[in-house]
Parts: structure tokens; sequence; C-alpha cells
């Protein structure tokens, strides 16, 4: 049964209270360095089914989930990396999978408390869970947002039966629309929605007629995912067997510009390369990556990237949590969490992170953010004197002013193109740079 909206979000509010710590007695934040601020993703690992075109960590559990084991293991790592890396403020948490909206509000409930506890989670800090469409929405979306989470995304992937078919998906368009519908009634201005495009044997008018519909149900957030055809997925076996025609790259490239032209119509911001937002609505949790803040990764397979100051360390680490399930757990238990891989990063490569996924933004790099990264080489400095990045201004393609460095509208179609030119300047002008005193020295 779905709750009326009032009721519905007034117990989310309460519940989301009664659970934080609230900033001061005047409710004000008292902000904390970025050093010691982070977000955190928690990766839920099981799916219903393995949809035929994905390639992310999912698993199908074949005797069911040992859900309160996994729930010990995720609140144990989550307290472990909030210690290792000394953030005491948690500015958003994300749930996503696999098939988070599978797990139980209690689950979710008992890691927010946990990251509660651990640091400091402020009473409006984003907290979003990735929920697939089902038949009967409501009162699990109900429950989850007494849990804590106070924004949605749901994978609708597609509107049209016979393309949801294709993909494996186990809902109908008609389910996707009532699991959007019955999402904005609990969490209004706070659902976001996945529609893929460039999949095979798919047009481009019939797809722009799904982006229409899609305008008149949503709320005030959409990703625009063009599918990625990955070798090991049934649907890249079934392309290869020439079952299904392979996707084309320029009828994908026609799709993305029209979609984007309409969604600009519809007054969405494109603050990402697959990122549209109106009324505000950005996510701030995938802000902090394209920004190269601090996140913490929890459970199988999760990524973060973290300074670890309670040992001492003053490097960014990229660190990668073990893949499966079982193996994960058991690292768990023994040690407390599963990273699996954890990389150092270099100067030049944290700065590489921060040109490639500042330029993802539609606001690109500022110079004060670049700064942060790199106090002695400006923006000006790398890139104000190369003929090759002129050539992109007066293609219209790139802009670097009093602002900083971005895309233009034009050039955030092609980003992969331009990094090309970009990446190579960056390493180039690093290697050529005086060389730094040693520390202490
Ligand atoms: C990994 S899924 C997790 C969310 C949820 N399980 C679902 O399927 O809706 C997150 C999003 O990634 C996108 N995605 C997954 N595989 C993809 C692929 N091969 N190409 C493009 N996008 C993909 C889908 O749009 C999906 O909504
Ligand atoms: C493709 S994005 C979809 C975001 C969505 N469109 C939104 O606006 O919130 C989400 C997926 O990326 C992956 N992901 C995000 N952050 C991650 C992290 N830190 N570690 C591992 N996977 C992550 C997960 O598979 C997750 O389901
Ligand atoms: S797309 Fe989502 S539901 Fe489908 S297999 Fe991947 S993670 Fe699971």
């Amino acid at each position: 049964m779905v709750l009326p909206r009032a009721r519905g979000l007034v117990a989310v509010a309460r519940a989301a209270q009664g659970r934080r710590r609230v900033d001061s007695a005047e409710g004000c934040p008292s902000p904390e360095p970025a050093s010691r601020r982070a977000a955190l993703y928690v990766h839920w690992p099981y799916c219903e089914k393995r949809c035929s075109y994905c390639n992310f960590n999912k698993y199908v559990a074949r005797g069911g989930v040992h859900e309160a084991a996994l729930r010990h293991c995720l609140v144990t790592e989550a307290s472990t990396l909030l210690r290792l890396s000394g953030v005491r403020r948690v500015e958003s948490v994300f749930f996503g999978g696999g098939t988070p909206s599978l797990a139980s509000p209690h689950t979710v409930a008992t890691i927010l408390e946990a990251v509660a506890k651990a640091a400091h989670l402020p009473v409006d800090a984003e907290v979003t869970l990735e929920a697939n469409p089902t038949s009967a929405p409501g009162s699990r979306l109900v429950e989850f947002g007494a849990a804590g989470v106070n924004r949605l995304s749901i994978g609708l992937q597609s509107l049209d039966d016979a393309e949801l078919q294709l993909l494996g998906r186990t809902h109908s368009a008609r389910d996707g629309l009532r699991t959007l519908a019955a999402a904005r009634r609990l969490f209004p201005g706070r659902v976001s929605a996945d529609l893929m495009f460039g999949l095979p044997a798919q047009r481009l008018g019939p797809w722009l007629g799904q982006l229409r519909e899609l305008l008149r149900h949503c709320d005030d957030h959409l990703s625009l995912y063009q599918l990625s055809l990955e070798r090991g997925t049934a649907l890249f076996t079934r392309v290869q067997r020439g079952a299904v025609p392979g996707p084309d790259p320029e009828l994908a490239a026609a799709m993305y510009a029209e979609g984007r032209s309409l969604l600009r119509a519809a007054g969405f911001r494109q603050y990402e390369v697959s990122s549209f937002a109106r009324h505000g609505a950005l996510s701030t949790h995938n802000w902090t990556y394209w920004q190269c803040g601090q996140y913490l990764g929890v459970g199988p397979g999760a990524h973060g990237r973290f300074v670890p100051q309670a040992s001492g360390g003053h490097t960014r680490e990229a660190r990668i949590q073990t893949l499966e399930p079982d193996n994960w757990m058991k690292e768990v238990m023994l040690f407390s969490h599963g990273t699996r891989k954890r990389i150092p990063l270099g100067e030049l490569e944290l700065l590489e992170e921060v040109l490639v996924m500042g330029l993802r933004t539609d606001v690109g790099i500022t110079h004060q953010h670049w700064q942060q990264f790199e106090p002695q080489l400006t923006l000006w400095d790398v890139f104000g004197a190369s003929e090759e990045v002129k050539g992109l201004q007066e293609r219209g393609l790139l802009v670097l002013d009093h602002r900083g460095l971005r895309c233009s509208w034009e050039g955030l179609a092609v980003l992969d193109s331009l990094l090309l030119t970009l990446l190579p300047r960056l390493q180039e002008v690093w290697q050529q740079r005086s060389p730094r005193p040693e520390p202490g020295g």
C-alpha cells in the first residue's frame, strides 16, 4: 500500500532527524576541512537476474542472500574505512549495485545508523538508493524513506517492452512508470531515472518518442546512458553471433545530440556528460566524484579515493574492495575490511583525474578548484600557450578564461576527443616543470 504523500514525508523527516546528530544548537554546519570530509558509497552486489548487457559487479544468489551476515560486514567495513580515513563528516551516501532495492530497509537503516555513529552525517545529507522498477513499488519505498533514504534513482532503461526484453529486464514499461510515479509521490523533487540509448535496432524517432514520454512523467533528474557493449555479456554474444545487430555509434551520437537538446528545451541543465537536472536537483554524491572529492567505497567491488590519515598517510589512494561477495565477507570477518587493492595516486595522476572528471561537468575546472590540487602550475601555465588548445578554442569546443577551463555545449559531446589533446599537454608541461624542493629539505 502506498501511504499518502504527506504522511510518508513526515515519517521520512522524523526518521532522519531521530537518527542523525544535529550540527549544533542552531543547526549551523561547522565545516570540516576537505581532508575530513567524504562521500560514502555502499555496494549491494545481488540482483534477481542478470541483465543481458550488464558487466557491473553483481551476482545472482542461488541459495538466497545471507542478509544478516552481509549487513554485519557492510557495517563493519564502513566503520573501519571511516576510522582509517579520519573522515569526520559524511556529505552523502549512495546505495548502488547490483540491486540495492532488494536489500531490506532494516539493512539500509542499520548502515546509516553506523555511519552516523562513526562520523557526522548532516540531517540534509543526500542519501540515494538505486531502485529497480517492480509491479508493486509503493510500500517498500515508504520503508526505505523511513530508513533514511531521501533520493531515488530508478533504473527505467527503456519505455519499450521489446527493448526491455532484449535487455533482459524483469519489468515492463508500465512497471517502470508506476515505480516512477510512486517514487515521486514519496520523494518529490528527489527522483532520478536512467534511460539507455544506442541499443541494437533502436531508431532515432521512436527513442525520442520515449524521451518525450518520459518528460511527461519524470521528476527533476534524468541520466542518459549510451549502451556500452561489454565482452562477456549475453548481449555481446548475441551480437557476435549475428542474432541482433550491433549498436551503431553514429546513430547513438545523433540520439545523444537530439536527446540533450530536447532536455535543454524542457528546462533541464546538462550538468554532466550523462546527467540532467532542473530546479537545482543535481546529485551531490556524483558531483563529489567529478570534483575529485574524497569518497569511501564499502561493499564488494566498491571503489574509494581517500587519504588514510589514521595510519599517518598523506597520499590519496585509489582503493578497490574484493569483488566476490563471499570472499569479501571472509576478509571483512578477518581484517574488518575487504580492501583488495590500494594504489597510491601520484601528483600527476591526481591532476589527470581532476582534468578528466572536471571536464565532464558544465562548470569544468575553475582556477580555484585546480589550485587546490596544484598550487604552482596554473591552468594558464599548462594550457594557455598550447597551439592545439587554441585550435580547440577557435573551433568553439573548449573555453579557457578567467573562470577556468571547460567544454562548450558542443565540446561536451566530444569530450573524449578533446582529452586526446589535453592529457598529453598536461603530461608534457608536468615533465618540464622546475623541480620541487624535497619535503622537509
Ligand atoms: C549498474 S546499474 C545499477 C542499478 C540497477 N540495478 C538497475 O539496473 O537499474 C546502474 C546503471 O548503469 C547503467 N548501465 C549498466 N550497464 C550498462 C551498459 N552496459 N551500458 C550503459 N549503461 C549501463 C544502467 O542505466 C543502470 O541504470
Ligand atoms: C551508473 S551510476 C547511476 C547514477 C544515477 N544515474 C544517479 O543519478 O544517481 C551508478 C552505478 O555506478 C556504480 N558506482 C557508483 N559509485 C561507485 C563506487 N564508488 N564504487 C563502485 N561502483 C560505483 C554502481 O554500480 C552504481 O550502481
Ligand atoms: S543492470 Fe542493474 S539489475 Fe541488471 S544486472 Fe546490472 S546491476 Fe543487476
